[in-house]
């Protein structure tokens, strides 16, 4: 197999001149490659599929055999169990955060006593668009990066309630035909992509660039009944196409991966779309604001496009819970801005 060429750029190195340049830190330049090297396991689970035994439920530990149910009151799949597992035990140690907090546990967990304690805190969804595992569809891991409040001895989950404008770090890994790692550090947003042989994540796309214009759009239109009255104008006049006040036709794509669908509008444009519903009227959405939201509206800002809850910007919504959720419109600027302004209106 031949070696990684000078021209190519690995993870590691990207990272090492994102050092010198005064970017990052040694301690998160270390807790940056942590994470990638746990993408990779979960990537090879992911992988194996049905030969690794690890499609289908987490069977609830002590119980009767019935499915495990995560604080968001959802059905666990073995890979979201695993996948929180692998990331927990590979930044247990290194010395590089201060605590974790993920969506499949209830509360934010200290890096134990028994080993180093760093400055970071690392939010993640290990394992994003679950419900497609089994239909062998892309799934991902979603990270977040915020700095640990100084002076305090243990963090517990309100040192974690930090806007996503305070995010130093985040990114996504999305397990696809091919495995990709995408990563900003407040410096653009840049796609790696992982050489299966050499096991290294190698620099495929520096500085992507969202388009500002797009006709697509994605959005989950079984919901729509449920939408409130600026959200239904808004994709009533998508849908009447050139005939309609928007004067041009749209095109509809909606994987039901956050990771996937943020993907293509990251690598062609389009703006995705997960709005408030009636369906549960206690919940602001469905999506969580600290591990999906913000973390997608750094990389997006980064990129050039924008990211609303519909009325505000998402990195300036202040987070009350840690599993707080979130209405998300994000993708190509001028739809974004376009979205916001029919619910800005109908405020007013
Ligand atoms: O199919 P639905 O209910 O519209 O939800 C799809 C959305 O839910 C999610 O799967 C939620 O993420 P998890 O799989 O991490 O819970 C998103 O990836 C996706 O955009
Ligand atoms: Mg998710
Ligand atoms: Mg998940």
């Amino acid at each position: 197999m031949p070696a990684l060429s000078s021209q190519q750029r690995s993870l590691t190195r990207f990272l090492i001149e994102a050092q010198r340049e005064g970017q990052i830190n040694a301690e998160l330049r270390l807790l940056i490659e942590v994470v990638a090297r746990a993408c990779k396991r979960i990537s090879v689970a992911v992988g194996k599929g049905a030969l690794g035994g690890v499609l289908g439920d987490a069977v609830a530990a002590g119980g009767d055999g019935g499915a495990s149910i995560n604080v968001q009151g959802e059905a666990q799949k073995k890979l979201d169990v695993l996948s929180n597992d692998i990331l927990l035990e590979a930044n247990a140690w290194g010395g590089h955060l201060a605590g974790l907090a993920s969506e499949e546990m209830d509360h934010s967990q200290p890096i134990p006593d028994a080993y180093p304690r760093g400055n970071y805190l690392l939010l993640f969804d290990p394992l994003d668009g679950s419900s497609n595992i089994d239909v062998n569809v892309s799934v991902g891991t979603i990270f977040s990066v915020l700095r640990s409040p100084e002076g305090v001895a243990e963090v517990g989950d309100e040192h974690f309630l930090q806007a996503g404008r305070e995010q130093v770090a985040a990114g996504y890994c999305i397990y696809g035909p091919s495995t990709m790692l995408i990563l900003t550090l407040g410096h653009g947003t840049h796609a790696f992509t992982l050489d299966r042989e050499q096991g290294s994540f190698v620099l495929t796309k520096r500085d992507m660039r969202i388009p500002e214009e797009t006709k697509e759009f994605a959005i989950n239109m079984s919901n729509q009944r449920h939408w409130e009255a600026p959200m239904q104008a808004y994709v009533r006049d998508l849908l009447a196409g050139k005939e309609g006040p928007r004067g041009k036709d749209f095109n509809m794509r909606w994987i039901a991966s956050m990771v996937a669908d943020v993907h293509r509008l990251l690598t062609r444009g389009g703006i995705f779309i997960y709005p408030w519903d009636r369906k549960d009227p206690s919940k602001a959405g469905k999506l969580r604001l600290m591990y999906e939201a913000n973390p997608m509206a750094m990389l997006v800002e980064q990129a050039g496009g924008a990211a609303t809850n519909g009325r505000t910007r998402i990195l300036d919504v202040p987070p009350t819970q840690l599993h707080q959720r979130v209405p998300v419109f994000l993708g190509s600027k001028r739809e974004v801005e376009e979205a916001t302004r029919y619910h800005v209106d109908h405020d007013a």
